[in-house]
């Protein structure tokens, strides 16, 4: 029989590429929040595929681009950290906005690491034939051990064939987690996500950026199957704290309501949840906010 083999795979591209959907859907669950804006993912994520005979832990990272604030600088460092000491690099592109010099940087960087690279040509569910060789054929230069495959984390298209060939690059090693083990996120750090992944999807502009979530209490009632959870959303202006409460409280309600099912899903428990707003101005230039807020 086959020894078991692990290993860890740090996944890097873009903002908005699609590398958190991909992620999910390669693990089948959802570990990282997902939106239709750049800049979601913020923190190294850890998602994790356990198999008879392999687990790969995939490292999902913010997407690199050129930070703004102390926050994005945190979130480029964090992408770029993650790629040290893997086994292996998954760059994700996506064929329908096509393949720029950001993308190949991100790339050459990733290949001069020294590690197996795989390219995975993203969205190809909604692109073009022509814009998905486009998309293939800015890789054409790539030396022969780097991979490039066509994926699609909506249809889950390329997928088998890309987790096979991360498995062929993984070592012998132990299980780095338990089987049922799909996340390294404490419980509480996957609520404030889904509590902001619902700010991203129904917050417009520069709003939904600007908020950090805080848990402020997370109490389980004794002998009853409910947790009470209250969470505080900061924001950095008085007006954008307007456009996060609502009128009469409608869209703190929205977001609430969309978050709760998500939370009851993965605490596996009912959820009575309070939400509150707050302004902290400027907040993602303060280490102290992003401290509690878990961006160190
Ligand atoms: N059609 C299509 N849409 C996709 C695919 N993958 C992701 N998306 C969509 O693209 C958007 C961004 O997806 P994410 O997975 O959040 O992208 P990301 O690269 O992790 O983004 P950041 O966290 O900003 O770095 C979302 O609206 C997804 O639903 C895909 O294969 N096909």
């Amino acid at each position: 029989m086959k020894n078991f083999r692990s290993g860890f795979v740090a996944i890097l591209g873009r903002p908005n590429v699609g590398k958190s959907t991909l992620m999910n859907a390669m693990i089948g669950d959802k570990v990282a929040i997902v939106s239709p804006k750049p800049q979601t993912t913020r923190n190294r994520l850890m998602g994790v595929l356990t198999k008879p005979g392999f687990q790969i832990v995939f490292l999902d990272t913010p997407g690199i681009h050129r930070p703004k604030n102390k926050l994005g600088n945190y979130m480029v460092k964090s992408a770029e950290d993650a790629a040290k000491d893997v086994d292996a690099i998954l760059v994700v592109v996506d064929a329908k906005s096509g393949v720029g010099p950001n993308d190949r940087i991100i790339y050459q960087n990733a290949a001069a690491r020294r590690v197996p690279v795989v390219v995975a040509v993203n969205k190809s569910d909604v692109c073009s034939e022509e814009e998905l060789l486009k998309a293939l054929s800015a890789f054409s230069d790539a030396p022969e051990q780097v991979e490039i495959l066509p994926t699609s984390g909506k249809t889950g298209k390329g997928l088998e064939e890309l987790v096979d060939l991360l498995e062929g690059y993984l070592p012998e090693g132990p299980h780095y987690f338990p089987e049922d083990m799909i996340t390294d996120q404490p419980e509480q750090a996957v609520v404030a996500e889904l509590i902001r992944e619902k700010a991203l999807m129904l917050l417009e502009e520069e709003v939904p950026h600007g908020i950090g979530v805080e848990i402020l209490s997370f109490k389980k009632r004794e002998n009853q199957d409910l947790v009470d959870i209250q969470a505080t959303l900061y924001c950095e202006r008085e007006s954008h704290k307007r456009i996060v409460i609502g009128k009469n409280g409608a869209m703190l309600k929205k977001i609430g309501s969309m978050a709760r099912p998500d939370i009851e899903r993965v605490l596996g428990n009912r959820v009575y949840l309070e939400l509150w707003v707050k302004v902290k101005e400027d907040w993602r230039n303060k280490m102290s906010v992003l401290r509690t807020l878990g961006y160190e």
